[in-house]
């Protein structure tokens, strides 16, 4: 495996903070990350039998890995060594010096057709047709990549800001519970698998990260309006200190509802009466449902 201080000494970069470039340098976290991607299932197994995760055991499809932020290649080295020969990974990169040093250090990888650079901004590329990510991505731009690749619909192991991991496997009734956990978990069971000190970086970032795994699924609930539903839950937790009832109100011009009050007037008084952070998904697609079926629905903000 490739030395990651290695990685960066032949790179010949520092890491700039300004570009969220922080390389991982730990490598037992760069070993545990990919293994990630086993089932929760799996890991319970291992944990009772002591055993640690092995990357063979992995039950995601890791024919075509994608990793967002390519830096020096340490983690990429990791994802290229859990396949067989016949599986792919691709890495988008934005800075140019650290797309180039990729496809130097690469070569071999990418002449044998098992490693694709793309040089450019994660937010803006053509994405391949990935089957499963593993990412320790740029945190200025976390949360956009992010709900680039939740609706496709693949396992993610991605690495945040441990504030911002926390909110987003946070469930009702907790602080940490607003817009970002229900967005989320509409789209993927989330778990925060391991926090990760700043050490393991170069340079250390500002504060503590942390792995969430993300498994697609099903939300228990069905919303017609995908684009209302986030929009609806987006206006209700600007007002997260107000009941619904007033929240229904006063964001009509973020949800878009044209007619709130005939909302609040069918709503059920025990759910009017609740405040935002106490409300569970299933709660805000019922609303958002009785909400679009008796009022029309603008654009919003
Ligand atoms: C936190 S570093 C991770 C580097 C490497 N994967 C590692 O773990 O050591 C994030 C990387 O994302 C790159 N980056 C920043 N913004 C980006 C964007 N919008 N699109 C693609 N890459 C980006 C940075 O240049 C940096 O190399």
């Amino acid at each position: 495996m490739r030395d990651p201080d290695g990685l960066i000494a032949r790179a010949g970069v520092r890491g700039d903070p300004d570009r969220d470039q922080h390389f991982l340098v730990d490598d037992r976290v760069l070993d545990r990350l990919p293994t990630y991607l086993e089932s929760e299932a799996q890991r319970a197994s291992d944990e009772a039998s002591g055993d640690s995760p092995r990357a063979d055991e992995i039950d995601a499809d890791t024919s075509h890995l994608l990793e967002i932020g390519g830096g020096t290649g340490a983690l990429t080295d990791r994802l290229l060594a859990m396949g067989d020969e016949d599986d792919e990974v691709t890495v988008v990169e934005r800075d140019r010096k650290l797309a180039g040093f990729l496809q130097e250090e690469f070569r071999e990888e990418i002449d044998a057709g098992r490693l694709t650079v793309i040089e450019g901004d994660a937010l803006e590329v053509d994405l391949p047709d990935f089957t499963a990510s593993v990412s320790n991505l740029p945190y200025g731009v976390s949360s956009e990549i992010t709900f680039r690749l939740l609706p496709e619909k693949r396992p993610l192991v991605l690495m945040f800001q441990q504030e911002f991991a926390e909110r987003m496997v946070a469930g009702p009734g907790t602080p940490e519970y607003g817009r970002l956990s229900v967005s989320t978990q509409h789209y993927a069971d989330a778990e925060l698998v391991e926090s990760i000190p700043k050490e393991a970086f170069s340079p250390p970032p500002a504060v503590q990260s942390a792995v969430v795994r993300l498994e697609p699924r099903d939300p228990d609930y069905e919303v017609d309006d995908e684009d209302f539903f986030l929009r609806f839950v987006k206006a209700l937790f600007t007002q997260r200190r107000k009941t619904i009832r007033n929240g229904i109100r006063n964001t009509a011009h973020i949800s878009g509802l044209e007619a709130p009050d005939a909302v609040v007037e069918a709503a059920d008084e025990e759910i009017l009466q609740k405040r935002a952070g106490a409300m569970t998904p299933v709660e805000f697609a019922a609303l958002a449902e009785l909400a679009a079926a008796v009022s029309e629905v603008g654009e919003g903000q």
